[in-house]
């Protein structure tokens, strides 16, 4: 996602902010000449992310580049559109009350609320006039939806923009002192479940429930680019010198502030990719675990799309063994072949099959990671539309599947040697749920460790990791 800086405003202010000439920051409409639309190009591109989201479940991340070189979007004018159609869909909770709160009937047409909401980000949350924002969402009506709308959304958006954001919360979220979830959920644009889950998971996993508010406001920020260094492959020193700076946690992790990645060579070819820290982390545990006697072939029983597997290669490699990936969805098996093409000293194979029907002997394998399919509840900050997109009712059903992955992990390793749970979810009952069910079922296994990282402590995503021997 861009980089964009998303500014708040003091609650009760409106008109352009002190320092911001007019259209800062904001492509103009009929900025291009020979453009037959009125609008300009990156407020098109951030309503087709929102429509492709709504109508297909796209992913926004994964439609963004298409959509950017549809409209012939680069630079700056490519920023804005990633801002504006990731800020959108992330504070769609809260721009919804606000847009609630200012329409006379509650019905509105999808196409409506999503120009609505992409007007009401630029007001509250960018640096674009309000007679821009105004402006643009009315000919952003007109084009895609038709002239009907147009008075009601030029009607909303300008009684939007008489408060700044802190007057909308102010408003429209309950009172903290009597429901405080409810208050975090609108304040910052989060399903209610999802607060309580993750308040649940800080006080499970040892920390306090306060710093939920911490841990919400770290999803709304686009992470800085973590890119990794596979050992073996590239030394850290060449992707600083190609601009790349170390975080200091892990030996292998670095930082991108900007730049095309696809001019550095070592990401090109391969030796290093984008990867978030704890992701490194887990991979890391998988390596820097003990294993007495034979320690050569591994397993990544879940690893599509294989930015794990990449990493594990290379580490596999300096041991002298090797790693079988394994992966249920044959498309995304034949990514993580692709990704690996770099580190096929440390490769044994690519599978495409149902990590719980097994197609090796029991024992085959010395480490094996289970990087589990989860909620994602951990990497929020990545998938704007997720939160909006899980239920309650899809996390807990994947539980029996993640605790079956684990039994057929442990199945798969010799006594004696590790397997590593892992998901990017904090969530009780995906994390030490599933380790302390199944340590309660088996007497053959002994947990080593475990850890849980948060973003708003640990720069990275919510990654919980913990570490199984077979006895
Ligand atoms: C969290 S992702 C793994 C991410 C991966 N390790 C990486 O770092 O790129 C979980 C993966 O498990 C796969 N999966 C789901 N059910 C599976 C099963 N029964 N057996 C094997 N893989 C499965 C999903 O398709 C998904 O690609």
């Amino acid at each position: 996602m861009g980089e964009y800086r998303r500014r708040g405003r003091p609650a009760g202010r409106s008109g352009p902010r002190p320092g911001s000439k007019p259209g800062a920051g904001a492509p103009e409409a009929g900025k291009r000449p020979g453009n037959r639309s009125k609008v300009d190009p990156s407020r098109l591109a951030a309503f087709d992310v929102l429509k492709a989201v709504r109508v297909e479940d796209a992913y926004a991340n994964l439609v963004l580049p298409n959509v950017l070189e549809k409209h012939d979007l680069n630079g700056r004018d490519a920023a804005f559109a990633t801002e504006l159609a990731a800020g959108a869909i992330r504070w769609q909770g809260l721009y919804d009350a606000i847009i609630d709160a200012n329409l006379d009937k509650p019905r509105l047409e999808a196409k409506v609320r999503d120009v609505l909401r992409l007007g009401v980000h630029q007001l509250l949350a960018m640096r674009v006039p309000d007679h821009a924002a105004i402006a643009t969402s009315v000919e952003l009506t007109r084009d895609r939806v038709g002239t009907g709308p147009t008075g009601l959304v030029n009607a909303v958006l300008r009684k939007v923009a008489a408060h700044g954001m802190g007057a909308w919360i102010g408003q429209v979220a309950p009172d903290p002192a009597r429901d405080l979830t409810g208050h975090l959920a609108v304040a910052t644009s989060h399903p209610r479940w999802v607060v309580q889950r993750l308040a649940d998971a800080l006080e499970g996993h040892g920390r306090s429930r306060d710093e939920v508010a911490d841990l919400l406001a770290a999803d709304n920020v686009s992470p800085k680019v973590t890119l990794v260094a596979r050992p073996g492959l590239v030394e850290v020193d060449e992707l600083v010198e190609a601009g790349a700076e170390a975080t200091g946690r892990s030996p292998y992790a670095l930082t991108w502030g900007g730049g095309d990645l696809s001019e550095v060579p070592a990401l090109v070819q391969g030796r290093a990719g984008v990867q978030d820290e704890g992701s490194q982390r887990v991979a890391l545990a998988v390596d820097e675990a003990v294993v007495e006697g034979r320690d050569e072939l591994w397993l990544d029983l879940c690893a599509g799309p294989g930015g794990k597997t990449a990493l594990l290669a290379s580490l596999a490699a300096r041991r002298g063994a090797k790693v079988v990936a394994n992966e249920a969805q044959h498309h995304r098996a034949k990514l993580v072949a692709r990704g690996v093409r770099a580190a096929g000293a440390g490769m044994a194979g690519v599978l495409t099959g149902d990590g719980t029907q097994p197609a090796w002997a029991p024992g085959t394998f010395d480490r094996v990671l289970v990087d589990a399919p989860c909620s994602g509840l951990g990497a929020l900050r990545r998938r704007p539309e997720s939160r909006w997109r899980r239920t309650e009712k899809d996390v807990l059903e994947l539980v029996d599947l993640q605790k079956a992955l684990l039994r057929n992990a442990l199945d798969a390793v010799r006594p004696g040697g590790v397997v590593v749970y892992a998901t990017c979810s904090p969530v009780l009952e995906e994390t030490s749920g599933v380790v302390e069910a199944i340590l309660a079922e088996r007497d053959d296994v002994t947990e080593e460790s475990r850890f849980q990282l948060w973003p708003h402590t640990d720069a990275s995503d919510a990654m919980f990791t913990a570490v199984l021997r077979r006895s």
